[in-house]
């Protein structure tokens, strides 16, 4: 498969953007084209803007010498993001083929994707970029599953969907972007009592004391506002969010990390991760929490 451009397709609809934050980020996602994103998500046509967990499979990446070492440890980090991706799927409980999923900050739909073909239900998914809903739109498309995968162009706090519609709920490592009351009442608002909501996400750990500056730098990198780890969870509290799984998959990621840096994919980040990771300052969390 090749990188494709979705950009003939028009998005559902475009609203303005709330804030002039939200018109940056909008922006720098209709631009981001990354090597480092759209290579890996080439190898299958899952395309993320997450990072990955678990053990690296050396037998898989062979010798560093071999000719196509490169091509190997492309295909061995995008396994990693899937696999991110399949461990938020498995928290979100027994999902039915008549249920609806949202996807709140879904990118270029590789979650989507995945929870409508391990679940066969309907996935809505909403994004400040029409470039990512027209190439996540564009895919459904070309996989004839567009009449269950959509994504809009949709602020995440002020979505159209309607109270008690969705079994289930997620940010995928996006939840950095918005207040996390307000993320957190519009959750609570789309989903069904008793459905599920899954973040995964990095947060600054409050036992380091106040955001790193290795924090700082991915704050920047991103123009996101990293939280803490408390601030999730009281947030969730606030908004009849319970948790029932808290997941530090700090150590899970660090493979992926300490892999990619090895990489020609590099994008200058990968110390701020590592390091940040190693020195306790943040922290890969899953929060998986039933709305009671
Ligand atoms: C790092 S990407 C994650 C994409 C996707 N969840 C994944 O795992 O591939 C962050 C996403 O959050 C979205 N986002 C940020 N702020 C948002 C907001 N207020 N409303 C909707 N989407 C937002 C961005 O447009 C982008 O798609
Ligand atoms: C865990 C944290 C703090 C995430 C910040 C949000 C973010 C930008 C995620 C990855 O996107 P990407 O896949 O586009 O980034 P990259 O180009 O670095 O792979
Ligand atoms: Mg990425």
């Amino acid at each position: 498969m090749t990188s494709t451009d979705f950009t003939a397709a028009p998005s559902m609809f475009i609203p303005a953007p709330v804030t002039p934050y939200q018109g940056d980020i909008a922006r720098y996602w209709d631009r981001e084209a990354r090597p480092v994103n759209l290579r890996l998500g080439d190898v299958d046509g899952l395309y993320h803007h997450h990072y990955g967990i678990g053990d690296v499979d050396h037998a898989a990446l062979g010798d560093v010498e071999a000719g196509d070492y490169e091509k190997r440890l492309i295909a061995e980090l995008h396994r990693l993001e899937s696999a991110q991706a399949e461990l938020l799927l498995d928290h979100l409980g027994p999902i039915e083929r008549d249920d609806t999923l949202v996807d709140a900050g879904c990118g270029r739909g590789g979650s989507m994707v995945m929870a409508h073909q391990r679940f066969g239900c309907t996935v809505e998914g909403v994004t400040l970029s029409a470039k990512q809903a027209d190439f996540a739109n564009g895919r459904a498309r070309e996989l004839g599953i567009e009449d269950h995968v959509r994504a809009r162009v949709c602020n995440m706090l002020r979505t159209p969907f309607e109270t008690g519609q969705a079994a289930a709920s997620w940010n995928n490592e996006s939840s950095m972007y918005v207040d996390l009351h307000d993320l957190f009442a519009e959750h609570s608002r789309v989903l069904a009592v008793g459905g599920r909501y899954v973040t995964i996400t990095g947060c600054w750990n409050p036992r380091y004391g106040q955001p790193s500056k290795w924090v700082s730098q991915i704050n920047a990198h991103f123009e996101c506002n990293i939280h803490s780890r408390r601030e999730y969870l009281r947030a969730m509290a606030d908004n009849r969010l319970v948790p029932q799984a808290v997941i530090d998959l700090t150590p899970a990621t660090l493979p992926y990390w300490e892999l990619r840096a090895t990489s020609s994919l590099v994008t200058g980040i990968e110390e701020a991760f590592i390091n940040s990771y190693k020195d306790g300052s943040f922290q890969y969390l899953l929060i998986a929490a039933d709305r009671v």
